[in-house]
């Protein structure tokens, strides 16, 4: 599988602030205020942690077009744990395709790349939550319904 052209896939930069990812990421979610100096601390603290393996706890990527826009996004977060001897778990965790560029297989590829990463680090499996609506997009992306989300909020 790959991108369409004119499309590619690349980390997360400090400098995507400015790039369309809090645009796409609204597509998602409230986004919020984050200014370019909290963007730049999150990515810094993003970038700085490591596994006992030395991977990557955080691994944001993004999709851009021909013109260096970000037109999707996704990250998989790795939690090291104590059961399964030191176990591994990728999570996925805030996907996002920009609304004009949904249907073209982005959000697929984006899937797979951030497998591809959980497993290269040493995860054993990786999880995610989703909604009802979007149980159908990650079955095609290979993922199984396994457990029931449970949350508290404080928001
Ligand atoms: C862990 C989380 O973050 S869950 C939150 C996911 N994000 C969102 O809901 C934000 C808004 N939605 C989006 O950003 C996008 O619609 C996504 C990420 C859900 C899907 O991204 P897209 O790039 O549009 O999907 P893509 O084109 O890769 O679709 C892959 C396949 O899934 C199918 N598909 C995509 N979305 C859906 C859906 N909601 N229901 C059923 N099938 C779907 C496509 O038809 C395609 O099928 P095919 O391979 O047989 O042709």
């Amino acid at each position: 599988m790959s991108l369409p052209s004119g499309y590619s896939i690349r980390e997360l930069k400090a400098s995507d602030h400015t790039n369309g990812i809090l645009d796409v990421l609204s597509g998602l979610t409230t986004v919020g205020t984050v200014t370019a100096n909290a963007f730049e601390s999150i990515f810094k603290q993003w970038s700085t942690l490591k596994l006992s393996n030395g991977s990557n706890v955080y691994n944001p990527l993004v999709i851009v077009d021909s013109n260096g826009k970000v037109v999707a996004t996704g990250m998989v977060f790795i939690e090291e744990k104590l059961i399964h001897s030191g176990g591994l778990v990728g999570h996925i965790e805030d996907i996002a395709v920009d609304s004009s560029q949904q249907g073209k297989s982005l959000g697929k590829f984006l899937i797979k790349e951030l497998s591809l990463i959980a497993k290269r680090s040493g995860a054993y499996k990786v999880i995610l939550d989703c909604s009802e609506s979007n149980v159908k997009f990650y079955e095609k992306c290979g993922y199984k319904e396994a457990g029931v989300e449970m949350q508290i909020r404080y928001d």
